[in-house]
């Protein structure tokens, strides 16, 4: 019995040992199994919330760094690759080749006057937001073709501080072409606050990193023919009143030539002003009249063409005839005395008119248009409403001529005729014309 009870004894104690074991496993397993589940359902919680906050971010930079329409201000990657396309566009093809930034490019008048730079061997970069203001599928086009060419756009908006820095620290710019604007006379009542960010706050952006930069650069910058408002004297000259804006773009430009009046006393920033006379052309903009009256007549809607006591004209100025202004401009562009923010030295400071010099009314430019097209308009005339417009733009271009030997070439009807050409092409249409 004592040995079977030794042997029992043995046994049992095997057994509670065994049984200690696994209870001590199962605890333990219990203890795995519960552990594995926290720690799986912490996982996933952290996982949700770094998730979440990455969204939350994400909006909150959005709608911090968004222009009126909606476009993102700041988008660049600053990545190698990024600076790589920076440094390669901005490298000029010819000795002594200008290094150009240009504000604007996948606009009208930049996106002509990038490529044209660009052919004569200077080095370009270019900067846009492509905003909705019109159709962005035009400016896409316009970059694609630049891209072509070794162009690279940056994307992005002159008021975002960090990008324009950005630029200014890999590239030592000689010149800034600035066209980057909010363009349009009558949309300034729709939208006011559009006008101030980009020709204003954009405009001092701009020049606040220039007037900081090492080498400071020249600064060519586009003005407009409305900064002579309700001024009756004609042609106009770059003397006459501009005291007078008659719209709040007007009011912005017109700011915009005090502003640079100001960063060439302080800081020695050479700064040429341009006065652009209704600039029409291939690859133009679809919210100025010529663009639009040839998609409506086209598709058979009725335009309307204001009228006023006195004949409502313009001093339409094509493309090409302004870029070479805009180059001649660059080309005798002195540079910044400045340096880092201190002025060295008195710095050029111009205004010039980019016009005609030879105004042609709003019906002509229809009848023009009509005879291209091989279609009749519907014509509603009505009274030019008070929404900012002026009657009549005339320029005189003599300093330009005399300064850069600025002298426009194309008349209103063979201008017209190589825009329907590029428009029905562009659109994929068939021509009917003559
Ligand atoms: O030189 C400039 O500084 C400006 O030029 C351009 O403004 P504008 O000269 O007003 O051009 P644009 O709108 O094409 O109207 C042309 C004509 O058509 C008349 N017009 C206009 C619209 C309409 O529906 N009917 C009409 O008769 C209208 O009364 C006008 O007589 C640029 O848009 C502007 O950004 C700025 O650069």
């Amino acid at each position: 019995m004592a040995s079977l009870f030794s042997v029992d004894t043995n046994k049992s104690t095997k057994l509670d040992r065994y049984n200690t074991y696994i209870r001590k496993v199962n605890s333990s397993t219990k203890f795995i199994v519960a552990s594995s589940k926290l720690l799986y359902r912490m996982t996933i919680l952290i996982s949700a919330l770094l998730i979440c906050s990455f969204i939350v971010s994400h909006f909150l930079f959005i709608s911090n760094n968004s222009n009126q329409h909606g476009r993102r201000l700041f988008s660049f990657g600053g990545g190698a690759a990024w600076e790589k396309n920076v440094r390669h566009s901005s490298i000029p093809k010819k000795t002594n080749g200008k290094v150009v930034l240009v504000t604007g490019a996948a606009g009208f008048v930049g996106s002509h006057c990038a490529l044209a730079l660009k052919k004569r061997g200077d080095g370009v970069i270019g900067i846009d937001n492509f905003n909705s203001y019109y159709d962005p599928s035009l400016k896409r086009a316009r970059q694609e073709l630049l891209a072509k060419h070794e162009i690279f756009i940056v994307e992005g908006d002159i008021n975002d501080v960090d990008l324009v820095n950005k630029l200014f620290d890999i590239v030592p710019f000689t010149h800034v072409l600035h066209l980057a604007a909010q363009a349009g006379v009558r949309y300034a009542m729709e939208n006011p606050l559009s006008y101030i960010h980009s020709n204003v706050n954009g405009f001092v952006n701009l020049l606040e990193i220039a007037k900081s930069a090492n080498p400071q650069p020249a600064i060519v910058w586009a003005s407009s023919s409305s900064v002579y408002g309700l001024n009756t004297k004609v042609p106009f000259s770059e003397n006459d009143r501009t005291d007078q804006p008659a719209s709040l773009y007007a009011a912005t430009k017109k700011a915009g030539e005090e502003i640079a009046h100001t960063y060439n006393h302080i800081y020695g920033l050479s700064l040429t002003g341009l006065r652009f006379f209704t600039v029409y052309g291939p690859w133009g903009r679809p919210d100025m009249a010529y663009f639009f009256f040839t998609k409506d007549m086209i598709q058979g809607k009725p335009i309307k063409v204001y009228v006023s006591d006195k004949e409502v004209a313009r001093d339409f100025t094509y493309i090409d005839d302004v870029v070479k202004g805009c180059l001649g401009a660059i080309d005798t562009a002195e540079k910044s005395t400045g340096s880092g923010g201190k002025k060295r030295g008195p710095a050029q400071l111009r205004v010039y008119n980019l016009g005609n010099t030879s105004p042609v009314s709003v019906k002509k430019l229809v009848a023009i248009l009509e005879n291209l097209l091989n279609i009749k308009a519907k014509k509603n005339l009505i009274r030019m409403p008070q929404n900012g417009d002026v009657p009549f733009t005339h320029a005189n271009v003599s300093l330009a001529y005399g300064d850069f030997g600025y002298r426009p070439t194309t008349n209103l009807s063979s201008g017209l005729r190589k825009f329907v050409k590029w428009y029905l092409s562009y659109y994929g249409m068939q021509a009917r014309t003559k």
